[in-house]
């Protein structure tokens, strides 16, 4: 049975809700369900990223492990101009980020079901924004990091979230062994977000 929110295919009921986010000022109504995660509102490590996130004009974004939605439909209306390519390994995710994006007039997306970036050909994302699944496991967390940088251009940036108790310090030494600069952006309630640079 596969009822946690990283599974490929929940089992559980549907128990579908919509709630209206007001996030970097612009709002966004936003459809969850049973069986992806933080179905009862947008998870306070998302926002402390969301709050935090740099975006260039233009840029190509990458979300990895979308959920239903909040930090890539974010990015997407505050990047017009460019692009975001969300992924998950939860198809009820990966529908409800389709959905969300529809519902909210967001055509600046690319919705994929993928575990890890394996059905992610692009090599040359400006910025790749991820609050990782922890649950999943320190392996699957790390493995995202090393693909991440592998699908970053150089000049490119990787923003996570994480929490220190969730294994903050070996996060951020995973992320120094792969990039040149890591910084710790900000902190808030035990959430920190950092920023890797990936450099000549
Ligand atoms: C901490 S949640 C964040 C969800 C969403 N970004 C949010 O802010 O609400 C992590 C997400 O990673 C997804 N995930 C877990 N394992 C994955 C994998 N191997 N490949 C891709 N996504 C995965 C989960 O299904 C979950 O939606």
């Amino acid at each position: 049975m596969s009822n946690h929110y990283y599974s490929d295919k929940p089992q559980v009921a549907h128990d579908r809700k919509a709630a209206e986010a007001v996030l970097r000022g612009i709002s966004l109504r936003l459809v969850t369900d049973a069986g992806v995660f933080s179905k009862n509102g947008i998870d306070y490590g998302s926002r402390v990223l969301i709050d935090a996130m740099e975006l260039p004009s233009g840029a190509h974004v990458l979300d990895v492990g979308c959920g239903y939605g909040p930090i890539g439909l974010t990015a997407a209306k505050l990047v017009p101009d460019g692009h975001v390519t969300m992924i998950d390994i939860n198809e009820r995710a990966v529908e409800l980020s389709k959905e969300n994006a529809k519902g909210n007039g967001i055509v600046n997306v690319t919705v994929l079901q993928s575990n890890l970036l394996t059905e992610v050909k692009k090599r040359d994302f400006d910025v790749i924004l991820t609050n990782p699944p922890i649950r999943a496991g320190k392996e699957t967390v790390h493995t995202i990091f090393e693909q991440a940088y592998d699908h970053l251009k150089v000049g490119g940036a990787l923003w996570i979230v994480i929490q220190k108790k969730q294994g903050a310090p070996s996060a951020k030494a995973k992320l120094e062994s792969l990039f040149t600069r890591v910084e710790e952006v900000t902190k808030d309630k035990g959430y920190r977000i950092f920023k890797a640079l990936k450099e000549e």
